[in-house]
């Protein structure tokens, strides 16, 4: 199958229980919960995104033939070194794409393979770090993996549900907004009254990472 990428780049993950952990990072085009243009987001499952996924313009980012094709692009990413390789498939949203070709040929070329979804669709079992990030609306059918990061606040959000979902580790991250104070200071509270979360920040958005 043909995927659709709209940027690659090696950065240092800035998120959740890898924050800081070097990676390659591929984000594929399209997402379920919302079209990814501005004149849909009021009307879109999920309205607080804070990325741009429509097309494959992005740097790094065009139509990959294969999954040989794809692996091979993260591997020159990657550079020199075969320690410690890792990917981190993201979006949009990324499990409308990641197959089974894609995961062997990642593995192939020994990278541990980290993904970022939304949960409404199973995540691929060949993934080796399964981060979940449910969206108030949706129907999260993804509810076991390494990492639950809940973006704060979310009204709508059943967080005692949520809490009894298999994950190692929960997570709550504050929403990046026009109230981005107001969203830290809520998420703080939420990890203050709950001791089974930790809080977790967006630092690549900090340190002026990508
Ligand atoms: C852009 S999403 C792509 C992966 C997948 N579609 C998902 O939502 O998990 C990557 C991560 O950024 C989080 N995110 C998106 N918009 C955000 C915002 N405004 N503030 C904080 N985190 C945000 C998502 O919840 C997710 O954990
Ligand atoms: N540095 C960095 N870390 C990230 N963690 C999750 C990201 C994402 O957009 O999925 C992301 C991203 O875009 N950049
Ligand atoms: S589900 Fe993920 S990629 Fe899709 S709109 Fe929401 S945050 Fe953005
Ligand atoms: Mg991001």
């Amino acid at each position: 199958m043909t995927y659709s990428v709209k940027e690659m780049f090696l950065t240092l993950q800035g998120e959740g229980v890898n924050a800081g952990a070097r990676a390659v990072f591929v984000r594929f085009a399209g997402c379920n919960l919302w079209t990814g243009r501005e004149q849909d987001r009021a009307s879109a499952i999920c309205q607080f995104c804070d990325t741009e996924f429509v097309g494959t313009d992005g740097l790094g980012g065009g139509k990959f033939a294969t999954a040989n094709a794809l692996a091979d692009a993260v591997l020159g990413f990657w550079g020199e070194g075969a320690e410690k390789r890792f990917v981190v498939l993201t979006g949009g949203e990324p499990m409308l794409q990641v197959d089974d070709a894609l995961v062997e040929a990642l593995h192939a070329r020994g990278f541990r393979i980290a993904i970022e979804s939304n949960g409404t669709i199973a995540a691929h079992p060949g993934i080796d770090w399964v981060c979940i990030s449910p969206k108030a609306g949706s129907e999260v059918v993804q509810r076991a993996g390494d990492e639950l990061k809940l973006v704060w606040p979310q009204p709508g959000t059943d967080v005692e549900a949520i809490e009894g979902w298999d994950f190692a580790n929960f997570l709550i991250q504050p929403m990046d907004s026009v109230a981005a104070q107001e969203n830290i200071e809520a998420a703080i509270a939420f990890a203050m009254a709950r001791p089974k979360w930790r809080l977790t920040l967006q630092t690549h958005k900090m340190l002026g990472l990508r």
